[in-house]
């Protein structure tokens, strides 16, 4: 229908209900027109002329008068200004809207006050801002702002201080510092390097380096120097990946990958050992940690060429040596037994010109004392690491875990003593989540990844 006011000319007064005259109208107690008095001067009307102060409601508004469309079809977003559009193109907050409503609202209160009832989550539009609510914490914590409660603070700083790490190898940018001092990589995981053997149990070589690298949250990479059929009863067949193979996976990963940190294990021969030692003087391996692999726990030998060549060939390239027992013995060609003979064979091996050595005491060393005591000397300085001696017989690839979890630290940004510090808390926690591990019927491997719940989980 068509509403259009005609120029000028007076409205009649539109009619009122009943109930509007006696004043008994809801919502207009007292000021109906009161019932007609006679012999009195009826009240004067309004005029119609004036313009009305009180604007209606959008929906109850008439539409303005405006020339006819002469028959031309308004389409599309054009059609809201037909002028016989009665209702507003978007809903009114005051009209009800129950199929969007979360729940009922109370009955008694009347359309007018509804602006008074706080909209809920669920009332009128459903876009919605932020995670969706049922991602949220279930208990809010305390505090008006949940996480800046002080009490929960209990002192500490609000938030601590970002700064790069002093030692940081990877460039500010990546590194952060955790509550703890830590640096964190919050950008993406650092990455190392294992240029190691392939132990077929899967508890020493490669295999033990990338489970390592990964309970560090690093990205392990590696280039395989050797293939071993092994288990926990011992080695059975071994054979050497050839130069040319080693090389070309060395260029893939070094030309492709931001390489942080490099371990070296079971390099086999003299062969690889100078190669490793030309990509070293090329600059091309940071953060060296040289596991000089020479024989397994179950005593296979596992290097055929001159041990002498490792110091001569990698010493000067190397960040830090981790020799055993066994192999300190064979590097510098004399007998080491006790504490005070591994400080002077990490010194005597230190002369070679690594940045740092740790002699490890756990293989060959007095399986009776009460403490593993591993020897480091770094920069010119000696320190007993000691740890708890844990009773297993599960200490397959320990060797191999602890020189990648160094790697792995180095890799994050620790500087290298906490490095090794931190790699040997790992490595003695991975030894005691083990014990009960029955994986074949010789020494087992480490639990690598502990205090982690299994993501299948
Ligand atoms: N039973 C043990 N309890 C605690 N720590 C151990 C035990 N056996 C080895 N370790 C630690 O494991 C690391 C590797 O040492 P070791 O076993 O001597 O090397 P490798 O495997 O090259 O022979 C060292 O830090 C050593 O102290
Ligand atoms: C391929 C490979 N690399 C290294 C080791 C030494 O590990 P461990 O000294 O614990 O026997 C090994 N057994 N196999």
């Amino acid at each position: 229908m068509l509403h259009r006011r005609t120029g000028g000319a007076h409205r009649p007064p539109r009619a009122r209900s009943l109930r509007h005259r006696l004043g008994q109208a809801r919502g207009h107690r007292g000021r109906g027109h009161p019932p007609a008095r006679p012999g009195r001067t009826p009240r004067r009307r309004r005029n119609p002329c004036r313009r009305r102060l009180h604007r209606p409601a959008l929906h109850q508004r008439r539409p303005r008068a405006r020339p006819p469309t002469r028959g031309r079809r308004v389409r599309g977003r054009h059609a809201a200004r037909r002028p016989d559009r009665h209702r507003p193109r978007r809903a009114q907050p005051t009209q009800p809207r129950p199929h969007l409503r979360s729940r009922p609202r109370p009955r008694h209160l009347r359309r007018r006050h509804r602006h008074r009832l706080r909209r809920r989550a669920g009332d009128g539009t459903r876009l919605l801002r932020g995670p969706p609510r049922h991602r949220r914490h279930p208990r809010r914590r305390p505090g008006a702002h949940g996480r800046g409660h002080a009490g929960r603070r209990q002192g500490r700083s609000r938030r601590p201080a970002r700064r790069a790490h002093p030692q940081a190898p990877l460039g500010e940018s990546l590194l952060r510092v955790r509550r703890d001092g830590r640096p964190v990589n919050r950008v993406q995981p650092p990455v190392a390097l294992t240029v190691a053997g392939s132990d077929s149990g899967g508890g020493a070589g490669i295999q033990a380096d990338l489970h390592t690298f990964a309970a560090h949250r690093v990205h392990g990479t590696s280039v395989v120097t050797a293939i071993t059929a092994q288990n926990t009863r011992g080695v059975t067949a071994a054979a050497a990946v050839g130069a040319d193979l080693v090389r070309a996976q060395l260029d893939a990963v070094l030309g492709d990958f931001p390489v942080a940190a490099v371990k070296t294990g079971m390099l086999g021969g003299d062969e690889l050992l100078a190669l490793v030692a030309e990509y070293g003087r090329a600059d091309r391996l940071p953060n060296l940690v040289v596991d000089p692999v020479m024989v397994t726990t179950t005593g296979d030998a596992l290097f055929s060429g001159d041990p002498a060549a490792y110091l001569a060939e990698l010493g000067p390239l190397v960040t830090l040596l981790t020799p055993n027992l066994v192999e300190a013995r064979q590097l510098l060609g004399r007998e080491i037994d006790g504490v005070e003979d591994m400080r002077e064979a990490a010194r005597a091996l230190a002369t070679f010109g690594p940045r740092a050595v740790l002699v490890k005491g756990g293989h060959g060393a007095d399986a009776d004392s009460a403490d593993v005591v591993d020897v480091l000397w770094c920069d010119g300085q000696l320190l007993d690491l000691a740890a708890p001696r844990v009773a297993t017989r599960n200490d397959h690839g320990t060797g191999c875990t602890l020189a990648s979890a160094i790697a792995a630290r180095l890799a994050l940004g620790h500087p290298l003593p906490q490095a090794v510090a931190g790699a040997k808390v790992y490595v003695t926690e991975a030894l005691k989540a083990a014990t009960d591990w029955h994986l074949g019927t010789g020494p087992g491997p480490v639990h690598h990844h502990h205090g982690r719940r299994s993501v299948a989980l």
